[in-house]
């Protein structure tokens, strides 16, 4: 019998695993309040603003979705790998709760593993998103130190807010929620497009060049906005908008707020709102209580329709867009010049992170995963 092409494995080498990277979340009650010193440790949050965020999770059963969320998403990762032939282990590891990176890292050192390439669950480049993560994975290899000798390389996909499964995801997501908006609204329904808010400076330093945070959501908020006036036959105005501020209220986060801005839409007369929650990859706690819960309520209150589109979650051309970068990444890692799919006015990201990217002044740990020795070596144009 001849060789099918269902009988070609698709090249995955030099990886020999790939790790889920991701926040975390609690589980129960009694996890709260650990989780929230983990998530703040070092850093300046006001106790009034940990007594409220725990709050929110209380409310919730002490539980967060995101944990579930990540189960969910590494079984459908397994079985999207395995329909493709591909025989991966898969691993799952949170900077701030059980299973932790540093403990899912010694795991798979133990197993075996050489080289694996990490996806993690924020889309965007940050500090938050992006280079602690990369700062977490440096620590856990340090803290394996060189017991036994054997060297464990980790790599990080390119951050994928741009890639076409993604974009074309949250299009279908934002043209589902319009349909549940009364039908005399419909058609004049605002895009309120959502994310988690940082501090302005957080911005300025995200990416290679700087500001790369808001440029990348503004990308794919007009990307997805157009796949919507496609889809639908209508043009949505738009905005970008934000949720879930911390800190002190003296230093300066990204605005509006997504309450504000729905205020400020009623008062100029809008007669209907879509939130587009696409700075989440899934239903995290910032969804179901800053916009399902709080948002909802404000627009309630200000007799404004509004529905929110879903996160991305477990949605099979999501799913199947982690195979695909892990593909890409390993071809281009054997010297070769894999096609590099992104939507919008931005270029494919990097698939290394310049030493300064998404910095954060007041960090002193190294991010030395998935970081290139010089800006020239980022492997893909600067943006
Ligand atoms: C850019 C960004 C993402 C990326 C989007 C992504 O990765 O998806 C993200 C994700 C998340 N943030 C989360 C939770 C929290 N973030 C906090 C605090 C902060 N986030 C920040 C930014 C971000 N955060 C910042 C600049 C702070 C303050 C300073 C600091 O501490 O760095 C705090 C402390 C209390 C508070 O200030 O709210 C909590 C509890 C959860 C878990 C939710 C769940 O349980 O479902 C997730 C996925
Ligand atoms: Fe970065």
């Amino acid at each position: 019998m001849p060789l099918s092409d269902a009988t070609t494995v698709p090249d995955t080498s030099p990886y020999d695993a790939l790790l889920l990277v991701s926040f975390g979340g609690p589980e129960k009650p009694a996890d709260v309040v650990p989780f929230l010193r983990n998530v703040t440790a070092g850093r300046d949050i006001p106790d009034s603003r940990l007594e409220e965020v725990g709050e929110h999770y209380y409310q919730f059963g002490g539980r967060s979705p995101i944990n579930g969320q990540n189960r969910a998403l590494l079984a459908a990762i397994r079985e999207d790998l395995a329909a493709a032939g591909i025989d991966l282990p898969v691993y799952w590891g949170n900077r701030n709760w059980a299973p932790y990176l540093v403990d899912e890292v010694a795991r798979m050192r133990g197993d075996g593993v050489r080289r694996a390439l990490c996806f993690v669950t924020s889309a965007y480049s940050s500090y938050s998103g992006c280079r602690q993560y990369r700062e977490d994975l440096t620590a856990a290899l340090a803290e394996l130190g060189d017991a036994g000798g054997v060297d464990l390389v980790l790599d990080r996909t390119r951050v994928y807010f741009n890639h076409p499964a993604y974009v074309d995801t949250m299009v279908d997501a934002v043209v589902a929620a319009l349909a549940e908006l009364p039908d005399e609204v419909r058609t004049d329904a605002e895009i309120a497009f959502v994310t988690h808010s940082v501090p302005d400076s957080m911005n300025a330093s995200s990416g290679p060049t700087g500001e790369a945070y808001v440029a990348q959501h503004r990308s794919v908020a007009s990307r997805v906005a157009a796949g919507v006036a496609e889809a639908t036959g209508t043009a949505h105005d738009q905005s970008l908008v934000f949720c879930s501020r911390s800190g002190p209220p003296t230093v300066p986060w990204l605005e509006p707020d997504v309450n504000d801005h729905l205020r400020a839409r009623a008062d100029a007369g809008a007669r209907a709102v879509v939130l587009a929650p696409i700075g989440f990859v899934s239903d995290h706690m910032e969804v179901i209580y800053d916009l399902d819960t709080e948002a909802m309520a404000t627009a309630r209150e200000l007799g404004l329709p509004c529905t929110r589109a879903a996160t991305a979650g477990v949605e099979p051309r999501f799913v199947a867009m982690v195979r695909e970068l892990l593909l890409e990444r390993a071809a281009a890692e054997r010297g070769e010049d894999p096609s590099r799919p992104a939507v919008g006015d931005l270029p494919p990201a990097w698939d290394r992170c310049a030493p300064d990217c998404c910095a954060n002044a007041r960090s002193q740990r190294e991010a030395l995963v998935g970081a290139a020795s010089s800006i020239e070596d980022i492997g893909a144009p600067l943006p």
